[in-house]
């Protein structure tokens, strides 16, 4: 076993870029649209195509922070001067997620709601510190990771307490416990996707979670979201992966799975995975990992259309042929070649484009792959060769920055998920394709809806729907009614209220739908016991 601590790799480590405060990644990075594509919306969607201008943080305003001296000192005997922030660019960039709302929100005029302080602590005993204090003198705590959430996670709510802080867990950033003989290793909750995936990879081994925010959310954000990656058909989804988790809450530590598994009643980390803020910290994540693969094989397969598609990557999965990417687009994100982000605009594509890929030893992708080659062709699916595979996987973390230059002409686009059983799949995306449509068009802005199945298993599959239109004068508004319009038919037509991107703020209102009142009194309970004063990320995760 090798043990590795945070300053062995301090020096070495990728540093996190901080991400711009009103869109998506890095400006270096940004994807502005080709003339080619701003024609295509004008003439779609009736809009100039002319791109608004953006302010820059230093000329936006915001609400003063409400941080008392006597709270400041103690913090700041606590973490240290330099990791206690009330720098309004601090603030700002700990203001919210990155929903469409969330970007949408932060171009508005009026002063911005931001946490009164950014508190960075070092270790699991600074953040119980942290907690204490907060519980004992009324202090709202919204735990941060990567600030990725798309579901109002971390927006600043004071809720009923006068101050509010924004606990960044950047700083725990420790690996431990790699065991290449367990395949597993202790992963702090602040490491980014990419910090992760390094270190790693200098024992040669891997995680292999790959969600489309991979380059900026973390460990803990992954933990406490129930996050799904890309790879979820090889490696599963985060909370597959999450072997043990300890975690600090008012109350005092818990250190939850010391086995494999175990019978010794329910199983308590499940309680955390899931947990979104509002029942403890995680602070450190032991994490199932595998050997760097050695080989990965790559097809992509077009379909006749989406009934035949799905049915098609059901055969594959039922018979655990075991690919590591397996997604399928509709005709409509086909057509759009939205799923490989780099062609956008370009020749339409007919059909339903499949995607494939198989990870591991030479032997086992070469068994695999073939398999799955048959059963594909078998079930109607046309091999198109490896190419548009790897055009997806090139592309695969560049699609938000196309939605930032969407919103900036003036095109809402904004996405949602669900997912239900194989038999339910094709009901409930008519239905949710239905309801926003009837949505947009009621507003007068009819919107083009696509979806992909972007996760499977062998009993059912996600759903996950990109939806754009033009923006009205309050796009907000807009979006919450087709939102809402929405959700409603996931609940009706029998499908999650949300397949991993976590409840948040705006998916609470359908928990009672999701786990009935009983289960939300369970979870109101287990809460008081764990947070009395309820500071944790009030609003979020319970109605
Ligand atoms: C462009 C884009 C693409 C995305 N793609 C995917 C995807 O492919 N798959 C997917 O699953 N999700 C995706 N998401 C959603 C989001 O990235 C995930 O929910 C992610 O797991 C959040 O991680 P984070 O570190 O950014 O957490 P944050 O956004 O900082 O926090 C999310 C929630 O977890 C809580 N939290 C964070 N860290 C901790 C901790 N250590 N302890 C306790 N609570 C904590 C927060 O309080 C909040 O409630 C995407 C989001 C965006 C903007």
């Amino acid at each position: 076993m090798v043990d590795v601590t945070q300053e062995t790799f301090g020096a070495s480590m990728t540093q996190r870029q901080p991400m711009v405060w009103d869109a998506w990644g890095t400006a270096d990075a940004a994807a502005p649209l080709s003339e080619q594509v701003r024609t295509l919306l004008a003439q779609v969607f009736g809009i100039s195509g002319e791109s608004a201008l953006r302010r820059t943080e230093t000329e936006v305003a915001l609400v003063p922070s409400a941080l008392t001296d006597l709270d400041h000192r103690w913090l700041t005997e606590a973490v240290g001067a330099e990791h206690v922030s009330t720098d309004d660019i601090d603030r700002l960039r700990h203001a919210g997620g990155k929903s469409t709302p969330d970007l949408l929100r932060r171009r508005d005029d009026a002063p911005q709601n931001a946490p009164d302080v950014i508190i960075r602590p070092a270790d699991h005993t600074q953040v119980l510190a942290v907690l204490a204090y907060a519980s004992a003198n009324g202090i709202a705590v919204v735990p941060f990771g990567g600030g990725t959430s798309v579901v109002g996670g971390v927006d600043p709510v004071r809720g009923q307490f006068a101050t509010v802080l924004a606990l960044d867990l950047s700083r725990l950033t420790s690996v431990s416990d790699v065991d290449p003989v367990s395949g597993t290793a202790t992963l702090g909750a602040g490491l980014t996707g990419p910090q992760a995936e390094q270190l790693l990879g200098e024992h040669g081994l891997s995680l292999g979670h790959f969600p489309q925010s991979f380059e900026f959310a973390t460990i803990g954000g992954f933990a406490a979201t129930r996050s799904s990656g890309q790879a979820s058909a090889g490696y599963g989804r985060f909370d597959d992966m999450v072997t043990r988790v300890v975690v600090a809450t008012p109350q005092g530590t818990l250190d939850l799975g010391r086995a494999p598994a175990s019978a010794a009643g329910p199983d308590l980390r499940e309680l955390f995975v899931g947990s979104e803020g509002a029942l403890g910290v995680i602070t450190s994540v032991t994490v199932r990992v595998h050997q760097v693969p050695e080989t990965t094989a790559y097809e992509a397969w077009s379909f006749p259309d989406f009934q035949t598609g799905a049915d098609a990557l059901r055969a594959v999965v039922q018979a655990g042929a075991a690919p590591t990417v397996l997604r399928l687009s509709d005709e409509a994100e086909t057509g759009l070649n939205l799923a490989r982000s780099a062609d956008v605009g370009g020749a339409p594509v007919q059909g339903c484009l499949a995607i494939t890929t198989f990870e591991g030893s030479a032997a086992h992708v070469a068994a695999r792959s073939a398999e799955a080659f048959e059963l594909l062709s078998a079930a109607g699916g046309t091999a198109l060769g490896a190419a548009p595979a790897q055009q997806w996987e090139h592309g695969r973390f560049g699609a938000p920055y196309l939605r930032d230059a969407l919103l900036d002409v003036g095109v809402l686009c904004e996405t949602l998920e669900t997912a239900t059983s194989w038999r339910n799949l094709a009901n409930l995306k008519v239905k949710v394709t239905g309801a926003l449509m009837d949505s947009l068009n009621s507003q007068g802005t009819p919107g083009v809806v696509m979806c992909h199945i972007s996760h499977t298993y062998p009993t059912g599959a996600s759903l996950y729907f990109t939806v754009v239109a033009k923006q009205l004068a309050d796009p907000i508004t807009q979006w919450r009614a087709a939102k809402s319009a929405a959700s409603d038919a996931i609940v009706v037509a029998g499908g999650t209220i949300t397949h991993h991107h976590a409840v948040g703020a705006d998916h609470r209102a359908w928990m009672g739908a999701e786990v009935g009142d009983l289960g939300l009194r369970v979870l109101a309970a287990v809460k008081r016991e764990l947070d009395p004063a309820g500071i944790l990320n009030p609003g979020k995760l319970l109605p």
